[in-house]
């Protein structure tokens, strides 16, 4: 199976880059590479990684323009294979110009829409023609999308492979309502069915696993409980809806074992944030031989429970952000391989409908912004957990890389395209109201106000200098990625 990135406009281009050489070389003394860090140039040739010198360089970059980072890191550009770029049809909530830039200011250089918050949803052929024209001309970075599974087309075979026949990188349902209307949410029959086909095309179905559990536990939210407060929302989403989800994806799961009826197929769980019962079932899942990959996500890692503001409605998403204990073993399973990855789940809407300042947690609609920050915020949280370079790389480059098919990203590799984040990890900033953000809504941000380390300082996508020094390229030259 090959998976290819078309290249629109791809190299040379008018404005694709902030560099005007189509060969050159760049070097750091931490190049992460090779599943090492250390000094080392790479050659970057039409796009592609050519060359990757490592040690003492200097004998290797003869007459070709060099680019020295001194000590800055060079890595992967991150692939983030979880964010909601909400066009068509819903715009004015983020859209790929607004996303593709805040992503490029913060060194991910592919990233995988979700077939959810656009208007209609990605689910079928038509409605992913409606998302790849709408992208035209407004990448800055590489973007897929992943295809919906719906009621409508998991029992429908033909209409399933029509949409993985016109490239989605594989399918994403829900086992709760999703909040968008035109996006129902699936049983496990369907997600079993659903996962057969998926086995042909050896793609994977990304599961929002929460599910309002069958015996409630809630009775508490009887009384009057204020939804000002944090605990409140907290209590109407227990780790008894992740942990319902999994227990009825068993049979699923079991299906993607070797010999199983769907072998080939993959389930991702997306977002997890209850780091007890639900990673546990998920861990016996895994150890008995079913292909089943984990992905946590930032806000999970950088905030707890106890810290989240009464009426401060930024920090509402779902599944919630659960207490400090809980982020602890979040950290614990990150850190020990048993979650896979991380993404974002950048997840905005307007201002208005997060309800700032009524600050309703029942009430406003659930998602963090997030895209532009991620890089920072993973290592400025995890720096004490003492997280490596290479774990970052693997998180977020190699790891998402392989989810979404792409067998040319996510490394630095001679041949892999030349998708390069260059970043100073020990840059300390503030995020005050000066720091220039590209998401389409600034204020919504749960991390706008603090303190983090970690500055990207170009961002490289397919060898275009898209980003340098809080610039911009002048054109949008990503492109599509699309199944074959
Ligand atoms: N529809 C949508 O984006 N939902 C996302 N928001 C969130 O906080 N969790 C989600 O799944
Ligand atoms: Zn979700
Ligand atoms: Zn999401």
């Amino acid at each position: 199976l090959l998976y290819t990135a078309p290249f629109s406009k791809s190299l040379g281009g008018e404005g694709c880059s902030l560099l005007p050489h189509g060969h050159f070389w760049i070097a750091s003394q931490r190049v992460v590479a090779l599943g090492r860090v250390g000094p080392a140039a790479v050659e970057v040739k039409e796009g592609l990684i050519n060359a990757i010198a490592v040690g003492d360089y200097r004998s290797f970059v003869l007459r070709r323009p060099l680019v020295d980072y001194g000590d800055a890191v060079i890595m992967p550009g991150l692939i983030d294979v979880h964010a909601h770029l909400d066009e068509p049809g819903r715009a004015e909530w983020e859209g790929f110009s607004t996303g593709t830039r805040a992503a490029a200011a913060g060194g991910i250089t592919t990233l995988v829409d979700m077939p959810l918050n656009s208007f209609p949803s990605t689910v079928s052929e038509e409605t992913l023609k409606l998302k790849v024209d709408a992208a035209r001309d407004k990448l800055y970075v590489d973007v897929g999308f992943w295809g919906g599974l719906v009621p409508e087309n998991a029992l429908n075979p033909s209409k399933l492979e029509s949409l993985l026949n016109a490239g989605v990188l594989g399918l994403k349902s829900f086992m709760c309502p999703s909040g968008i209307n035109d996006f129902p949410m699936t049983n496990s029959s369907h997600i079993e069915e659903g996962l057969v086909t998926l086995a042909k095309y050896k793609r994977p179905l990304l599961i929002h696993a929460e599910r309002i559990p069958d015996v409630s536990s809630d009775e508490e939210l009887d009384g009057e409980l204020d939804p000002r407060s944090y605990a409140t929302y907290l209590k109407s989403r227990t780790p008894a809806w992740e942990e319902s989800a999994v227990r009825d994806l068993k049979r699923a799961m079991k299906d993607t074992e070797v010999g199983g009826r769907s072998e080939g197929a993959h389930l991702h769980i997306v977002h997890l944030s209850d780091s007890k019962t639900t990673l546990d079932l998920l861990k016996d899942a895994k150890h008995s031989g079913a292909k089943v990959t984990i992905e946590t996500c930032p806000h999970y890692l950088a905030f707890s429970a106890e810290e989240v503001p009464d009426g401060d409605t930024r920090f509402k998403c779902s599944p919630p952000i659960r207490d400090a204990a809980n982020k602890e073993n979040l950290w614990e399973a990150l850190l020990d391989g048993h979650i896979d990855m991380l993404s974002s789940d950048h997840s905005p809407s307007t201002p208005d409908l997060k309800l700032m300042e009524e600050g309703n947690f029942m009430k406003a609609w659930g998602g963090i912004s997030s895209l532009q920050f991620v890089l920072p915020v993973t290592w400025s949280h995890g720096k004490k957990y003492g997280i490596t370079l290479n774990q970052l790389a693997s998180w977020w480059s190699e790891k998402p890389a392989e989810l979404a098919g792409q067998k040319n990203k996510g490394s630095i590799l001679p041949g892999y395209h030349a998708d390069i984040v260059v970043w100073k990890p020990e840059a300390q900033f503030h995020l005050d109201d000066t720091h220039a953000v590209y998401h389409k809504h600034r204020n919504i941000s749960a991390y706008l106000g603090k303190e983090l380390s970690g500055k990207v300082l170009s961002t490289f996508v397919r060898g275009n200098l898209v980003f340098a020094e809080g610039r911009h390229a002048g054109a949008a030259c990503g492109a599509t990625i699309l199944a074959k």
